[in-house]
């Protein structure tokens, strides 16, 4: 049977770290946040209705568009914030149905999604099951600061404005315990996996 896998989490919890263990595996694992920024480059669909919308000064001089800019924009203002989406949104979610099509094509048996806001976005329609990478906050604050070179402050900042991971553990279908070392991690994920009856090469 086949299957579409959603991982997900909360900042710095470890997403990127099982996919890169997934993709080492042999699995295609498609990534919302680089599907977000390639659907925003120079001559795609959704590149040109923003230009449309928001007007040519949110580009820089090489014509990308200025997400900086743009961020500002929409941080303050609700109904444009809501058009944005409303073009990027749809596009991202083309693109990686696309991705995994093409995978099943192949005649992958399960294709991994990673979205960092899967029950947010409520983007939950796009996967069979979810996996969620979990983390204590203290494990997190310290991640988080050793990678982003922040204070505590600013790396509680950011996990507070998240949806809290011990709400999205009980929408999840399965839960991974990363607060050990990542081979601990692994074979919890291969023991998930093989629950799901999905086969993956190490
Ligand atoms: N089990 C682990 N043991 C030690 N360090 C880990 C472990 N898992 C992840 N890390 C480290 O913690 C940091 C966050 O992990 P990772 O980048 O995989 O998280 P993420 O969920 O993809 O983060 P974000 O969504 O913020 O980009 C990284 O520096 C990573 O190397």
């Amino acid at each position: 049977m086949r299957q579409v896998i959603g991982i997900t989490g909360g900042i710095a919890s470890g997403k990127s770290s099982i996919s890169a263990f997934l993709k080492e595996s042999g699995c295609t694992v498609i990534d919302a946040d680089i599907a977000a920024r390639e659907v925003v480059e120079p001559g795609q669909e959704a590149y040109a209705r923003i230009i449309e919308t928001f007007g040519e000064e949110i580009l820089q001089e090489d014509k990308t568009i200025d997400r900086a800019k743009l961020g500002n924009i929409i941080f303050t203002d609700k109904e444009k914030r809501l058009l944005l989406n409303s073009i990027v949104h749809p596009a991202v979610r083309k693109r990686m149905i696309a991705r995994k099509d093409a995978a099943f094509d192949r005649e992958e048996d399960a294709v991994f999604m990673d979205i960092p806001l899967l029950f947010e976005s409520k983007l939950t329609s796009m996967v069979d099951k979810t996996l969620l990478i979990y983390v204590d906050e203290r494990v997190q604050i310290e991640r988080l600061m050793r990678r982003n070179g922040y204070t505590e402050a600013e790396a509680l900042a950011r996990i507070t404005s998240q949806m809290p991971l011990s709400e999205k553990k009980a929408l999840a279908d399965a839960v991974i315990d990363n607060n050990g070392d990542l081979e601990h991690t692994k074979r919890q994920v291969k023991e998930t996996l093989l629950g799901w009856d999905v086969k993956i090469k190490s």
